[in-house]
Order: structure tokens, then sequence, then C-alpha cells
């Protein structure tokens, strides 16, 4: 597990949040694919009282008709969460880092009646996935981003696709090439805001 303090003033807190830090929850209101979604985010959670704006991006591609999908790198669950309300054919894994994140989602499964196809852990997960859907952890290097991405895409079934949303900023271009060259066919299917969306298929 990568452990890291973000920069201060910033709310890229990606990491297990410090347990010294009081946890205050934050809950607020946001509409994805039609549906209204109450969600509770908290301190030492990345997006704490909103929806991010790359992840709005993210999310207005269409959602997935059924199947197994990964939320990787969950947060508080909106992009699992929002994909679950949409779809009710899919069940959804959202893994993260942050026990506080994980904790956040699973009450939110709950709240919203989805906690039946919803996991959220910080642990270790078995099988496949149809799709896998991401705002990545940008934030923790490129070395990182990429070993995590080669953890996570193997693990694609055939006629799978990840979706991921990158800052064009935080090097949209060069995850898209570098994808590529690992012999994972990429292409930007969304643009928008500063960010844009990459669509990735398994390799083979
Ligand atoms: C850009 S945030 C997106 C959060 C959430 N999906 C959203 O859209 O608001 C990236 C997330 O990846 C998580 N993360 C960082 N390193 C990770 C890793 N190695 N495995 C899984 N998640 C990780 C962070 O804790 C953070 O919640």
């Amino acid at each position: 597990m990568v452990e890291q303090r973000p920069a201060r003033g910033t709310d890229e807190q990606y990491f297990t949040a410090d347990p010294s830090v009081p946890f205050e929850r934050e809950t607020f209101e946001t509409v994805v694919w039609g549906n209204r979604l109450r969600l509770t985010s908290g301190s030492g959670v990345y997006a704490k009282g909103r929806l991010d704006l790359g992840t709005g991006v993210l999310l207005e591609e269409e959602p997935p008709a059924a199947g197994r999908v990964l939320d990787l790198g969950c947060g508080y669950g909106v992009i699992g969460l929002a994909i679950a309300k949409a779809s009710p054919e899919t069940t959804v894994v959202g893994v993260d880092v942050n026990e506080r994140a994980v904790r956040l989602a699973t009450e939110n499964s709950k709240a919203l009646g989805l906690a039946d196809r919803c996991i959220f852990t910080t642990g270790a997960v078995d099988g496949e996935f149809d799709e896998i859907w991401s705002n990545p952890p940008i934030r923790i290097g490129k070395e990182a981003l990429h070993a995590l991405l080669l953890q996570w895409l193997p693990r694609l079934k055939p006629g799978g696709r990840a979706v991921m949303v990158v800052g064009r900023n935080l090097g949209s271009d060069p995850l898209q090439r570098w994808l590529i060259e690992q012999g994972y066919p990429t292409e930007r299917v969304g643009s928008s805001k500063g960010f844009r969306v990459l669509e990735t298929r398994p390799s083979g």
C-alpha cells in the first residue's frame, strides 16, 4: 500500500487518511444519467463535498449496459454507484487504498439501496471485469500509475474496455501513447473542460 502525505492545501488526498484528522462527513447531491444521487464524502477523501470536475466529464459517457465493473480508485464511490444506479444488471467492485473512502463508499451504497450489487474494498479482489471505470490517481506518479494500470488492465475480459478520465495538463496524451505501446489500443472518446476520456481495450 502506498502511503504518502499530499501537499497541504490540495484535495489530492489519495492515501490512507491520517487517523488523527477528524473525520467530518459532508453530504451533497448530484445528478448522473438522470438519477439524483445523495452522496456523503468526507475529510481525507478525494473531492470532499462535490463531484470532481474530471469525474463529471467521465460520467458524460454512456454507462455500461450490464456486467461486472471495476471502479478503480473509487473514492467515496461516485463512479461505481452512478453506474449501479443507471444499470440494474451491473455489479460493481470498487477499490481504493484509502480506508475512509471505502467506508464512505460502502455507506453510500447502503443509503442508495445498492449494497447488494456493490462491494467496496481496500483488499484483494478476484476475477475479471467487463469494464474498468476510473478517474485514476495521476498524482501518485507515472511509475506507480503505470504499475497500477498494468495490475488491473489484464483483468479485463476479452471484448471489455477501460474508460478513464485524465486532465490534459496531467498527461492524458502521454498516457494514451504509453497504453498503446503496452499493447492496449486506446482512443480518445471524449474531451471537455480540460479533460480527456480514454477508452482502452484489452491487449491481444
Ligand atoms: C482522482 S481520485 C478519484 C476518486 C473518485 N473515483 C472520484 O471520482 O471522485 C483517485 C483515487 O485513487 C485512489 N488511489 C490512489 N492510489 C491507489 C491505488 N494504488 N489503488 C487504488 N486506488 C488508489 C485515491 O485514494 C483516490 O481516491
